[in-house]
This record gives structure tokens, C-alpha cells and sequence, in this order.
């Protein structure tokens, strides 16, 4: 039931993926964090990563955004090598990634906070007129963008004084002022009120279904992933046990044992 093998493969010529890992290794002193991982992550999917506390998953991600150098192996962004390349390159070639922990300015309005994400991205000078005037192109995206994540009635809203599965939203909205094609979210529903967890799950949706984003996310909320995920790959003690569809991960015993309990 296991497999490793890329999505398409034996089925005639698949296309591009939007994300590649080739035999990622990263060793750290005398200890062994990610071993040999590789995976695709096709355009337009949605994939998840799950395993057990100190898996790697974070280890993972900080190796495919640049925060880390792997001691082995390559990332490829839509067939391009990005391994020697820097985080500001890798976002510059269109990928994004939220964090476990806020990532936003919680002193600045939620329009503001975005207004910032974009003009970060574009590089150029930084301006944050408290009321810009009307019909001003970097507002009305912000506007626009806040919409689709349902905090169109918060932009004047203190960032910091929101709840914490409407400040996960407006992460997402920065994150989509970027131009992200491939977005990687690192637990996007830690800390989220049980009562704000659909709305949420919607907008992570939204990212493929609207937006036209691949997304690879890492979520302990088994229920959510499950929901979201055309496929899940399973990290073990810095190994990748197994990368196939929600149905066959959780049939596997090999995960089952290793990070669901007992086989059933
Ligand atoms: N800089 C480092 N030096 C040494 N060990 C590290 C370093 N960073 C991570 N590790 C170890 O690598 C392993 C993987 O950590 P990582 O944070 O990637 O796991 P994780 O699957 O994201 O866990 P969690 O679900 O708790 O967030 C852990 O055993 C961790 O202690």
C-alpha cells in the first residue's frame, strides 16, 4: 500500500509538477533530521504532511523555503533547481509559506498589514498612508483580497486585537498578495476555536479552488487535512513512510502502527 511513486507516473507523460523534492537529507552534527525524501506535489493539488511530533515536518518546509540548506538531495519549483537560491528568490519564483506562530504586524490595520505584504513583494518603496485615497490600486487589492478571505468588514480592525482563526486569515491574505503559486502552511489551525475552524478550512479551499494555488500543508487536525488533501505524505523519524490518497494512508498499517496506534 505504500508508495512513493510520483502522481501520473505509468500513465503516459505527466506534466510538470508544481513542487519536487529529490532525496532531501539534512543531518544535523550526529543526527540524521530528514532522510532521502522524496515526493512530487502535482499543479493545482492540495497535499498533506502528517507524523508524529519531531518528525521533520517543520524541518521539511524551512528545506523547501530556503530557511535551511539540505545536507542532500534538491527542491525544484516547477522544474527549476531552487536549491542553491535564497528564501527572497524562492518567494520571488512564486513560493509562499506561513508559519506556525503570527507572522504579522498586530500594531497595523488589517488593510495595512496586506498593503504591506504586497508592496514587501513587489520591492518597492514602502508606504503605509493610514487613509489612502480612494480607488489607490494597492487598497483596492487589499480590499479585494480581504473580501475573499472574509475580513472584508475588519480592514480598519487592529491586527493584533483579532481572533486567532481570523488572524490566520489575514496571514492568508498576505500571503496571497505575494502572487504565490505554490503556498506551504505550517499548521494552519493551531490555536484555532473549534467554532472558527470551517470558515477557516474554506479559505484554506480557496487557495486551490479560486486562486489556483498548489498547496502542501502540514496540519495536526487530522479531521481538516483529511477534508483537504487529494493526497498525504506520512514523515517518520525523519523518513518518508508512505505519500498516497487520504483512503489508502489510513488503510496502511505501516502508518497505522507508526503514527495512528495499532493496526486496526
Ligand atoms: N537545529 C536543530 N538541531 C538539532 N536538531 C534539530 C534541529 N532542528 C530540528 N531538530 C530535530 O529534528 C527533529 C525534527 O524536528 P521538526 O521540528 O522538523 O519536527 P516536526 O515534525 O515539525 O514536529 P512538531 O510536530 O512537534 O512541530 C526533532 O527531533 C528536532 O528535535
Amino acid at each position: 500500500m505504500t508508495s512513493t511513486t510520483p502522481a501520473g507516473a505509468g500513465v503516459g507523460p505527466s506534466p510538470t509538477p508544481a513542487l519536487e523534492v529529490r532525496g532531501l537529507s539534512l543531518r544535523i552534527g550526529g543526527a540524521q533530521i530528514l532522510e532521502d525524501i522524496s515526493f512530487v506535489v502535482p499543479t493545482g493539488q492540495v497535499v498533506g504532511v502528517i507524523g508524529p511530533n519531531g518528525a521533520g515536518k517543520t524541518t521539511l518546509f524551512n528545506l523547501v523555503s530556503g530557511v535551511l540548506a539540505p545536507t542532500g538531495g534538491q527542491v525544484l519549483l516547477d522544474g527549476a533547481d531552487v536549491t542553491g537560491r535564497t528564501i527572497t528568490q524562492r518567494a520571488n519564483a512564486g513560493l509562499g509559506r506561513t508559519f506556525q506562530t503570527s507572522s504579522l504586524f498586530p500594531g497595523l490595520s488589517v488593510e495595512e498589514n496586506v498593503r504591506l505584504a504586497s508592496q514587501v513583494h513587489e520591492g518597492g518603496a514602502i508606504s503605509l498612508v493610514r487613509f489612502p485615497r480612494p480607488g489607490d490600486p494597492a487598497s483596492r487589492r487589499a480590499r479585494d483580497l480581504l473580501g475573499s478571505v472574509g475580513l472584508g468588514d475588519r480592514l480598519r480592525h487592529r491586527a493584533g486585537d483579532l481572533p486567532h482563526g481570523d488572524k490566520r486569515k489575514l496571514e492568508i491574505a498576505m500571503l496571497l498578495a505575494t502572487d504565490p503559486s505554490v503556498v506551504l502552511l505550517d499548521e494552519p489551525m493551531a490555536g484555532v476555536a473549534s467554532g472558527d475552524v470551517p470558515g477557516l478550512t474554506d479559505v484554506i479551499r480557496s487557495l486551490h479552488r479560486d486562486h489556483g494555488c498548489t498547496v502542501l500543508m502540514v496540519e495536526h487536525h487530522m479531521e481538516v487535512l483529511l477534508g483537504l488533501v487529494e493526497r498525504v505524505a506520512v514523515l517518520h523519524f525523519g523518513h518518508l513512510l508512505a505519500i498516497d490518497t487520504p483512503e489508502a494512508v489510513m488503510a496502511d498499517p505501516t502508518v497505522q502502527s507508526a503514527y495512528l496506534g495499532e493496526p486496526a
